[in-house]
């Protein structure tokens, strides 16, 4: 049994993303994972008793008492005795002793060679990674078995040179696993920044590379060390363990199996110490890459909810929000959205950072979602999808192409692709570096129904549609071989592989220089206006939205201050939020120079009661402090949160608020 980290391992992951992070002390972070801490309990139990007893020579493993032979558990013998009278424990825990040291020895050996070879191969590459894989495909395919057999006849009954020569054969287990991480972070920019910075390539290795394998080899460690405690025990069984009279678990199978018409108890003390210590090895592998996993997520250490916590979760998760009414334009909508809110633990309890959001896109629409950075854009796009990072919890109605979903019901798991599609605004998190794009567009069409033919063929139609160039060659290229607009257009044609009815770009040109940008906003309008999806624009840049969007959003501090359509809002924003955005958008054939907005976006708990912008807004009065901004209508498909607006915009004459006055101190509410 072994555990393949592999899939848990963190491609590029952030440095020093390590072993699960222990966070709020060892003793209490334990206490919280009976899993883990039952498996280092047992484990912990077993090398201290076979320790003290065999370092102190405690109990009399080879004293034989025929007259008593193969008798039953008792007080003089808690285990029972074997053929010879012997004590069962004092012969469990003496053999323990050396088939824990050998069986550390052998994960050592393959610990220590194959994080060395995998380093070296995954860093220096070209002839050094193809003979390092030679030498690992051998490994591989050596019968283990076999190899000990000849090893034993070579040399003797000599345990500890069989478990060198089996840390020799698991070390292609760990090359693989450390080779490809390092494949995975050779080509992160804060690799290439700190060659560029002089570093040598060992000190690079040692403090850039090594630390993302730590945690992934530590967790394979752990199941490799089962594996040697099985391996071992196949040899002891086999007689090649410890030479006889001395005692090996794997010999005491061997002893018990020969009396079990007699005594079929004996079977029980060697074999269940056998299981149970390879199951808390290999479970205790599974859990670390649960954690490891889980504080990757940002689910790890310090939070992870307190139970007061989960349960305010739960009623959150409960909260009932009814369906659309039919009277909001939302009817046969792709996306349809009523009160949506994320929260995530703070204090005792849980915090919104997006509260109340309403939203609604037809197909064919693209709906422009701004906001200053904080206003809960991201959390919007990512709740849509599924994919709110624990422990945030998502709730409210979401329906997407008529079908109501929910993060809590799993309901989200068959539509992710299918139904709703994400490209984000870094291709390359998108693009796994390990594999080309073939095989990465392989392996989603073949999700998506595909036989390995039909995925070929439509995988070429996807790179043709989204504009690839030279698409045989793009096909077999890995990621960093392409460029920033490139990348980003595998990645879009990777997001239409399911053919989706919504498609959330959350500021997909962000990362790109200009000109790209344009070639991408370009091919978002074409593939929109064929493919007739729902579009949701996630973008800081009005301009953007100016030039590709239908409807415009507008959040601030986690709510909806205004929606309308593009050129209504900009011609006349209804909410000085908006107005304030406009007024900070550099425009090329305008002689108003831009203007910034005082302030900051109050962050999640220190929204007031009354209108959250109330404390950057220079219209603000105590008007606006009386209570809670609530939507109002403006018109057709046009809402506002703002209690002045008309006032404000009348006197105005519907001139959009280019300056405003002197901005008011910035106000949280504590
Ligand atoms: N994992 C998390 N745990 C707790 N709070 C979070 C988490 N992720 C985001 N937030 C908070 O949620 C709020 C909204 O974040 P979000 O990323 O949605 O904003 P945004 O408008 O998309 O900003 P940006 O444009 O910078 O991406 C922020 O205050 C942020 O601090």
């Amino acid at each position: 049994m072994s555990t393949d980290v592999t899939a848990a391992a963190p491609p590029g992951g952030a440095p020093g993303a390590g072993p699960p992070r222990r966070t709020g002390g060892g003793i209490a972070w334990l206490l919280r994972r009976p899993g883990i801490l039952a498996c280092l309990i047992w484990i912990g139990l077993v090398f201290v008793a076979s320790s003290v007893a065999r370092l102190f020579s405690l109990g009399n493993p080879l004293e034989q008492d025929l007259g008593n032979a193969l008798a039953g558990p008792s007080a003089a013998h808690p285990l029972g005795t074997d053929q010879l009278g012997r004590d069962v424990l004092d012969r469990l825990l003496f053999g323990g002793w050396e088939t824990l040291l050998s069986a550390w020895l052998a994960v050592v050996i393959a610990v220590v060679l194959g994080t060395a070879l995998g380093l070296l191969a995954g860093y220096v590459g070209g002839a050094v990674d193809t003979v390092t894989s030679w030498v690992q495909d051998i490994l591989i395919t050596l019968p283990t078995i076999l190899v000990l057999l000849a090893v034993a006849t070579v040399l003797g009954n000599d345990i500890w040179a069989a478990m060198t020569v089996l840390g020799v054969l698991m070390s292609a287990t760990f090359i693989r696993l450390v080779r490809s991480l390092t494949v995975s972070v050779r080509e992160e920019l804060y690799v290439d920044a700190a060659r560029v910075s002089g570093l040598s390539g060992a000190r690079i290795l040692g403090r850039h590379i090594l630390p993302n394998a730590v945690g992934p080899v530590f967790i394979q460690g752990s199941a490799a060390l089962g594996t040697a405690v099985v391996v071992q025990a196949g040899l002891g069984f086999l007689g090649l363990g410890a030479p006889p009279p001395y005692p090996s678990w794997g010999g005491m199978i061997s002893e018990a199996a020969t009396s079990i018409s007699l005594q079929p108890w004996l079977l029980v003390p060697s074999g269940l110490m056998i299981v149970l210590t390879v199951l808390a090895l290999n479970l205790l592998g599974d859990y670390l890459r649960d954690e490891m996993y889980a504080a990757r997520q940002g689910r790890g250490g310090a939070t992870q909810p307190s139970r007061r916590q989960r349960r305010a979760a739960d009623a959150l998760a409960a909260r009932e929000v009814a369906e659309p009414t039919v009277d909001d334009g939302s009817a046969g909508a792709v996306l349809r959205v009523r009160d949506l809110r994320v929260s995530f633990p703070h204090d005792d309890g849980f915090v919104d950072v997006v509260s109340g959001v309403d939203l609604h896109i037809g197909a064919g629409e693209t709906v422009g979602l701004v906001g200053e950075s904080g206003c809960g854009k991201t959390m919007t796009g990512l709740s849509l999808l599924g994919l709110v990072p624990s422990p945030g919890v998502v709730s409210g109605y979401i329906e997407i192409d008529g079908r109501r979903v929910s993060t809590h019901d799993g309901s989200f798991a068959g539509r992710r692709g299918r139904e709703v599609a994400l490209i984000s605004q870094e291709p390359m998190v998108a693009l796994d570096p390990v594999f080309t794009v073939g095989s990465l567009m392989d392996e989603v069409l073949r999700g998506h129904g595909y036989d390995r033919a039909g995925a070929r063929t439509r995988a070429a139609e996807l790179l043709e549609l989204v504009g690839i160039p030279r698409i045989e060659a793009v096909l077999r290229s890995y990621p960093h071989q392409l460029s920033g607009g490139m990348a980003q257009r595998v990645s879009i044609a990777i997001a239409l592989a399911g053919e989706p009815r919504l498609l959330i770009a959350d500021e997909p040109t962000t990362a790109l220089d200009v000109t790209v940008q344009a070639e991408i906003l370009e091919l978002l309008r074409r593939l929109q206006a064929d493919l007739g999806m729902a579009l949701l624009f996630i973008t800081h840049d009005l301009g953007v939205v100016a030039d590709i969007c239908t409807r415009t959003v507008v959040m601030y501090a986690g709510e909806v201050v205004e929606q309308a359509p593009v050129e209504d809002l900009f011609d006349s924003p209804r909410h000085p939020y908006s107005g304030a955005l406009l007024a900070a958008t550099p425009q090329v054939d305008d002689d108003h120079d831009p203007v910034g907005i005082r302030g900051v976006v109050p962050p999640p708990g220190r929204w007031p009661e009354h209108c959250r912008f109330a404390g950057r807004c220079s219209f603000a009065t105590d008007t606006c402090r009386s209570g809670p901004a609530v939507l109002r209508p403006a018109g057709p498909d046009r809402v506002h949160r703002c209690v002045r607006s008309e006032e404000l915009f009348d006197e105005r004459g519907d001139v959009r608020p280019r300056r405003q006055p002197a901005p008011a101190p910035v106000e949280v509410s504590s």
